[in-house]
């Protein structure tokens, strides 16, 4: 078994930080760790620290400084809010390379769970409600054993020459997805284009940053490379990107994806969709039927980069459902940079 994708019990001889955000989902999460979880862990002989976060980017503070050879994993209890934190935090570590390989773990218990959601999907199991889906993720915690995880690396650039680089483990949304003020029928002006999966490898390292290089990006105010595709349509509803399955409980939009396959799922809806027909997709999405839909408006596709440049003065961009700033964007995608706690 390659050691990259073997298993191993992670929570012994170290403790597992649980990083617990009091505020998450209605604010339940810590009654929820107290009711169902703590003693889980604890008749599983898992040793764990309770940290319950103060305010906003305390974890993504307190990973950066922290002395990982202390922790045997890092668990979030919240939504995927801290979890962003705490990979944004490792990553921002001189010693990212090493920090990023502490395996962390999700347990649901914010509004949006959308990894939670998808690792229970990948564990083989139904789809349950969220009290289940809890306990389950609850066991994966207390079985220990770790699976790489796709990260991508988000290009965010009003100034081209300084990105802001994020690293994400979930989605890249704008559109009618990402926009918390949907009106409808609305669409979206703008340029997009990906690298298909089969061009070829990595051409320069664009080593400028500190992390992982991104060698399938150039900066933003340079043309796509010529192996790009540019899509030729301007207007869109929604623009998605996925590199797992969930969006969210109960939103199954990438069903093909799994955690390390080193692909982003990139599902794009032309303008034109009429509203019924949008409705249709949405609730065909509970099912992870939507793309058999045979819908003339939506596409699926499979890549290793992407670029999106809006037109639209006004829009939303989500990165992991955390709106970020408004503008061109670029991502790619680092196949199994992670390890998360599953199945
Ligand atoms: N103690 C705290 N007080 C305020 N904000 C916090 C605290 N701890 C964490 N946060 C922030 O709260 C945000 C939301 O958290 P998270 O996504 O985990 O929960 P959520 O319930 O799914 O969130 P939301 O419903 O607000 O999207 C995160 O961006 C995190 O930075």
């Amino acid at each position: 078994v390659d050691s990259s994708s073997s298993r191993r019990g992670v929570h012994r001889p170290c403790s597992v930080m649980l990083l617990v955000n009091p505020h998450s989902g209605k604010g339940q999460a810590l009654s929820l760790f107290t009711g169902h979880v703590q003693r889980m862990l604890n008749e599983a002989g898992v040793p764990h620290t309770l940290v319950i976060t103060e305010r906003q980017n305390h974890a993504r503070e307190l990973v950066r400084e922290a002395d990982l050879s202390q922790w045997g994993a890092l668990v979030i209890m919240s939504g995927d809010g801290l979890l962003f934190e705490v990979v944004n935090g490792l990553m921002e570590r001189e010693d990212w390379e090493e920090a990023i390989q502490t395996p962390l773990g999700i347990l649901p218990g914010g509004s949006g769970n959308a990894l939670a959601a998808s690792i229970h999907h990948y564990s083989g199991a139904q789809p349950v409600s969220s009290e289940e889906l809890l306990v389950s993720c609850g066991f994966l915690l207390c079985k220990g054993l770790v699976s790489r995880m796709d990260l991508a690396s988000v290009h965010l650039g009003s100034s081209p020459s300084n990105p802001t680089r994020l690293f994400s483990f979930l989605s890249l949304a704008w559109g009618f997805v990402a926009d918390v003020d949907v009106e409808s029928e609305k669409v979206y002006k703008g340029r997009l284009a990906y690298l298909p999966v089969d061009e070829r490898e990595p051409m320069s390292a664009n080593a400028t940053l500190p992390g992982p290089p991104d060698s399938l990006l150039v900066p933003l105010d340079q043309p796509v490379p010529s192996d790009w595709v540019v899509v030729p349509e301007e207007d869109f509803v929604l623009m998605l990107a996925m590199y797992q399955s969930h969006l969210a409980k109960d939103l199954y939009a990438a069903p093909d994806s799994t955690l390390d396959d080193g692909l982003i799922h990139l599902i794009y809806i032309r303008a034109g969709i009429s509203r019924t027909a949008l409705l249709r997709l949405f609730l065909a999405m509970e099912k992870g039927t939507h793309l058999a839909n045979n819908c003339p408006h939506l596409v699926y596709t499979r890549v290793r980069a992407l670029r999106l440049e809006p037109y639209s003065p006004k829009g939303v961009i989500t990165v992991d459902g955390e709106v970020v700033e408004y503008g061109p964007v670029q991502a790619q995608v680092h196949g199994g940079i992670a390890r998360l706690i599953t199945r």
